[in-house]
């Protein structure tokens, strides 16, 4: 299998290199050259655990690891650092599925994928028998940045750089990166929103100047983000993993098809879902979910992608988000692997903030439907559905609860539905705190044992320590600083 660019298909690179480099040197992002379609059936593949079903998946696309490798890899990812052996539970709560992602160790489902890319990594750097030190790049609006921390620290050879909107995440998400210990870690938060952040670190990787530098160090630079297909892959798993799920519940039958709701922000998880849609995983539906930053809802109810429009912070922190990466490896599958009209899109986005795709690409995005959650309707869908059911949505997940909703209210589709339950809503307590009208305290911590109470959950023990924990990043800088900070750090 070769990966090649969105914006130049001659470039074929093997997987090893892909993951290594992360992204493509002329700006664009790594994908397969073909999707693969599945050879097992589904007969043999419900009686696999998580593990044997991620060996199964990731084969087709990471084909230079040897068998051990890849096997390797994913027994020290899928381990005991999630708090169930399912991995990523499905629950049935009112009409819907939840596929919850967040049992691993930073209760978000960045954790998901980013217990693997480590090992994925080093064992690439280790076939090219490279001895080059790795530094990763990540941009965060506030999942990523910890799960990449807890992924990549002490590990030999990586050093890892995390940029945070300095006032957009949650209070949680923020403690849970700054106090974050790892002598191979860095964590900024910078003036300004994701969007600074990840355009600030995609110019470090294109700075020749930087690039020249850091090739002096014998220092290659890589990519935690989901522009990184080390990172986008393991994410296809646990789509099969929840359709199986339901087979195995006899909640559906075999070749049932169901819809999958994502919310979404940087375009990684559903783009995840469309893959294993094409590998032969039966979706009927991708709806994309997205909160008041609606530019994709946009993009799929009329083609046109537009970003001159205001930055909204809303509780759904993870999903503020205008310009979304890994739509890009979108459009070149809907132009039919065209790399010059991909490039031209890009270059538009770029120059003047927006582009509008062809009519035919635009046929193709019929697998998808778009919508959007305002902030009222989410903590409206928060409060609702638990006084239903019992069951405490965080606002991502209530993002994509409240658009599934209006997407059936306008189809009348009655497909089973699964919905990727993406962080634990003990990550947003004063918003989940409102949501559920419960007695508002000044900061998130002070909201987690009432909202242990009311929705009969533990608090989760990595987010009750937090409170108490040694600030260890206080870094911050403006995004025209960020080279600066990163000449500092490997210094240091
Ligand atoms: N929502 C993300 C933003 C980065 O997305 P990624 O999937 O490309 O890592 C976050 O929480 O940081």
């Amino acid at each position: 299998m070769n990966y090649i660019s969105t914006r130049n298909k001659n470039l074929k690179i093997t997987p090893c290199q892909a993951i290594l480099q992360g992204i493509s040197e002329d700006g664009g992002l790594f994908l397969p050259e073909k999707i693969p379609t599945l050879k097992e059936t589904f007969h043999q593949l419900v009686s696999m655990d998580y593990k044997d079903l991620a060996f199964t998946i990731m084969k087709y696309f990471f084909t230079d690891f040897e068998e051990k490798e890849l096997r390797n890899c994913i027994e020290k990812a899928y381990d005991d650092k999630f708090d169930t052996p399912f991995i990523a539970p499905v629950v049935k709560k009112s009409d819907v599925y939840f596929l919850e992602l967040f049992h691993g160790p930073t209760l978000a489902f960045k954790d998901m994928a980013l217990s693997i890319l480590p090992h994925l990594l080093t064992t690439a750097l280790n076939q090219q028998k490279s001895n080059k030190e790795i530094l990763i790049l990540t941009a965060t609006s506030g999942d990523t940045g910890k799960a990449a921390l807890e992924g990549f620290s002490n590990i030999d050879s990586i050093k890892i750089m995390v940029f945070y909107p300095q006032k957009g995440v949650s209070e949680i998400q923020k403690r849970q990166m700054i106090t974050h210990e790892g002598d191979n870690t860095r964590v900024i938060g910078i003036e300004g929103n994701f969007d600074d952040a990840q355009s600030g670190v995609k110019k470090l990787f294109h700075d020749p100047k930087l690039r020249e530098k850091l090739e002096q160090n014998n220092i290659l630079l890589s990519s935690a983000n989901s522009i990184n297909i080390g990172r986008l892959v393991p994410q296809i798993v646990y789509y099969f993993h929840g359709y199986l799920s339901l087979l195995k519940n006899d909640e559906i039958h075999f070749g049932e098809n169901i819809n999958v709701v994502v919310p979404t922000g940087n375009f990684g998880n559903i783009l995840a879902a469309y893959y294993a849609k094409k590998m032969g995983l039966p979706i009927h539906k991708l709806i994309c979910a997205s909160n008041e930053n609606n530019v994709l809802t946009d993009f799929f109810q009329r083609g046109e992608y537009n970003i001159n429009r205001p930055f909204k912070m809303t509780i759904s922190p993870s999903m503020d988000i205008l310009i979304s990466s890994n739509l890009e490896r979108l459009l070149f599958e809907i132009s039919g692997g065209n790399d010059l009209l991909t490039q031209k899109l890009i270059s538009s986005l770029q120059s003047k903030g927006t582009y509008t795709i062809t009519k035919s690409m635009k046929e193709k995005l019929e697998d998808f439907y778009g919508e959007f959650a305002q902030e009222k309707e989410v903590y409206e869908s928060i409060s609702k559905f638990f006084q239903n059911t019992g069951y405490v949505m965080d606002p991502h997940t209530a993002v994509a609860y409240q658009v599934y909703k209006k997407y059936q209210g306008e189809t009348k589709d009655n497909t089973k539905t699964l919905i990727a339950s993406t962080a634990s809503p003990f990550k947003f307590g004063k918003s989940v705190g409102k949501a559920l009208g419960l007695k508002l305290a000044e900061d998130d911590f002070e909201m987690l044992s009432e909202i242990s109470e009311v929705a009969k959950l533990e608090i989760p023990k990595n987010i009750e320590e937090l409170k108490n924990k040694k600030i260890l990043h206080p870094f911050s800088c403006t995004k025209e600083q960020m080279q600066e900070m990163v000449k500092d750090f490997m210094k240091a």
